[in-house]
């Protein structure tokens, strides 16, 4: 499977602290950024660098930089947009495609409501954000998108991950590799990821599921 379970220390005590059932909105969202952050870090191991030469305090000086790798930061609407700044304190340069998509919470279906693309994305490396991959589906919408409009680097950074979705974007999309906090046990009857963190948009916006 083309999972990255992020074990990281840091990484597994930030997303205990987000299962706790009567987390606040701010805790939530704050530790969210915190997690994106992270496993942006993790997700951007692979970049490649080159060696430059700049003028340095002392004169000429070798250093390292990301070898030509355009950045699409892609959010999937709502939860996604709860990643989003922490991603982009580690790749400040990266340009952001916007996808909306919600989950029909009877057929569990994505239903697209809008997108904005950046341009160039054949010579970008899509990075997906989204907290949660449950039945995949809306992960599956989102690369088909990218696909469409000429990307052909796509990367998924999630916090959490159902196996059954994780088997859903492998089977749709092998060449996509995932990351993410924890590999989850199941869905329930209702798609949503046990243990997980309940529904991720609502606890980021503060809006009440009923
Ligand atoms: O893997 P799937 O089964 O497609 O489910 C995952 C999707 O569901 C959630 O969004 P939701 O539909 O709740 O929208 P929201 O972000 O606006 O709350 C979540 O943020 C994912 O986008
Ligand atoms: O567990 C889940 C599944 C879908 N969306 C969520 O926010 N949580
Ligand atoms: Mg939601």
């Amino acid at each position: 499977m083309n999972i990255s379970v992020v074990n990281h220390p840091l990484v597994q005590h930030k997303l205990g602290l987000m299962r706790e059932g009567e987390i606040s909105t701010s805790k939530f969202r704050t530790l969210t950024q915190e997690l994106a952050r992270l496993l942006a870090y993790e997700a951007t191991r692979d970049f490649q660098l080159e060696t430059i030469t700049i003028d340095g305090w002392c004169g000429p000086v070798e250093v390292q930089q990301i070898k030509g790798k355009k950045v699409t930061v892609v959010p999937i609407l709502r939860a996604g947009l709860g990643m989003l700044e922490g991603v982009l304190d580690m790749i400040p340069s990266a340009k952001i495609s916007v996808v909306g998509l919600y989950r029909n919470e009877e057929t569990l279906e994505p239903v697209p409501y809008f997108d904005k693309f950046v341009d160039s994305l054949d010579e970008r490396i899509a990075l997906i954000i989204d907290p949660m991959l449950a039945t995949g589906g809306s992960m599956v919408a989102t690369i088909d998108l990218l696909k469409r409009k000429g990307c052909k680097q796509i990367k998924a950074v999630v916090l959490v991950a159902a196996p059954e979705g994780v088997k859903v974007v492998n089977e749709a999309h092998p060449d996509v590799q995932i990351y993410t906090a924890s590999l989850d046990s199941h869905l329930n009857e209702h798609g949503y990821i046990i243990p997980g963190l309940g529904d991720a948009g609502d606890k980021i916006f503060g809006t009440k599921h009923v």
